[in-house]
């Protein structure tokens, strides 16, 4: 078998690579991650489905994958583009070679390709995109005929696709602060709970199925909702549990996707940025201490809110501040109600890839329990 892989855009561009990971085919939305390191945790991480992810880093793969630093129970991006894989690789904690994950989980990849031209398209707007290689192997005009047959992002509900089915309990590690929190799964990645019980929590992480009703009553003394793939403006469902969290001033933190539905929650709309953040990169300002932190950012959409000062949540939750903004554009990357207990954030304080700038936003969802905000 050849082995020979094509990279098709939905524009008709066609870049030739070589198969890495596993032969055949695979469609997605085409977007690129300016990580320098981390590629194990983007490729678990569950926001990523149906996307195929460019690396703009051109040596991937140097310190192999390991039995640690998966963020999920699989991998989860659509499929992977590289520039030049590591043929050795070496880490004391590599367990076996990211070529050798990736085609155990049939992942469709291709490296040999200039990612930085790549980039430069991309950066245009982000498109539908497919991956051929092996028996998938067509002419281009049909190539790019199956890559236009394939499912945009903008619209997409993804988050049941990719949550847990049942819910699990994650103790407190070291003192128990005596706070439990629940955690809706839309998308979650491992690290966020640890996070949270590593300060102490209890955290119950629950299926996104799971409704305002039945997390209420929990009990809780938090509501955490996740990050997750897909569009927040075709998660009307979560939407509406949220609120039910937020007329009981129950406190509320949220992330990434999590922030994009506070946002809709508060009656603001979301949008989809040109070609996102994804990275662990992102020069992000803490608008309530001005000070700047570098942080780790997946995300394809925004949320819409004014930028200056504070204003009155459209679905009537009192006053709303953005308390974070990215530095790059501008962009909303945080929100802070002023009048009940609840907060988000779009990036990533989990930081797994990434910078540990953030984790104290785990630190101001423990004082809004404690009522120490
Ligand atoms: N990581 C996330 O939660 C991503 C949220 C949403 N799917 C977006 O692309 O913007």
């Amino acid at each position: 078998m050849t082995d020979t892989a094509l990279l098709v855009l939905e524009d008709g561009q066609v870049f030739q690579g070589k198969r890495y990971g596993a032969a055949g085919q695979t469609l997605g939305e085409i977007v690129f991650n300016t990580g320098m390191t981390g590629y194990q945790e983007t490729l678990t991480d569950p926001s990523y489905h149906r996307q195929i992810v460019v690396m703009t880093a051109p040596h991937i793969g140097n310190t192999g994958v390991n039995d640690e630093d998966d963020e999920s129970t699989q991998i989860w991006v659509a499929g992977y583009v590289v520039r030049d894989p590591a043929r050795v690789p070496s880490s004391w904690r590599a367990t076996r070679s990211l070529d050798d994950m990736l085609e155990s989980q049939g992942i469709v990849g291709i490296s040999g390709i200039d990612t930085r031209q790549l980039t430069r398209i991309l950066r245009e707007g982000v498109m539908r995109a497919g991956i051929f290689s092996g028996d998938a192997l067509a002419d281009v005009p049909e190539l790019v005929a199956r890559v236009k047959a394939g499912e945009e992002m903008a619209g997409a509900h993804l988050a049941d696709a990719v949550s847990v089915a049942e819910p699990y309990e994650i103790a407190p590690k070291g003192e128990d602060l005596g706070l439990h929190v629940v955690a809706v799964d839309l998308g979650i990645k491992a690290m966020t709970p640890e996070r949270m019980a590593e300060r102490g929590l209890r955290v119950t992480v629950v299926p996104s199925s799971t409704t305002g009703e039945q997390i209420l009553a929990m009990q809780p003394d938090g509501v955490f909702f996740s990050n997750g793939p897909g569009d927040p403006a075709a998660a009307d469902r979560s939407v509406g549990d949220l609120r039910k969290v937020l007329d009981q001033k129950v406190p509320f933190f949220g992330i990434c996707f999590g922030n994009q539905l506070l946002g809709r929650a508060l009656g603001y709309g979301t949008y989809k940025l040109p070609f996102g953040h994804r990275g662990i990169n992102q020069p992000v300002m803490d608008r309530t201490t001005n000070k700047v932190e570098i942080t780790a950012h997946n995300h394809g959409f925004a949320v819409d809110a004014p930028l200056d000062g504070e204003s009155d949540a459209p679905a009537g939750y009192g006053r709303v501040k953005v308390s974070h903004v990215c530095l790059n554009d501008d962009v909303v990357e945080g929100l802070e109600c002023l009048d009940i207990p609840a907060f988000s954030v779009q990036y990533h304080p989990e930081a797994a890839a990434g910078p540990h700038d953030a984790a104290y936003l785990f630190d101001r969802f423990i004082d809004l329990m404690k009522g120490e905000r």
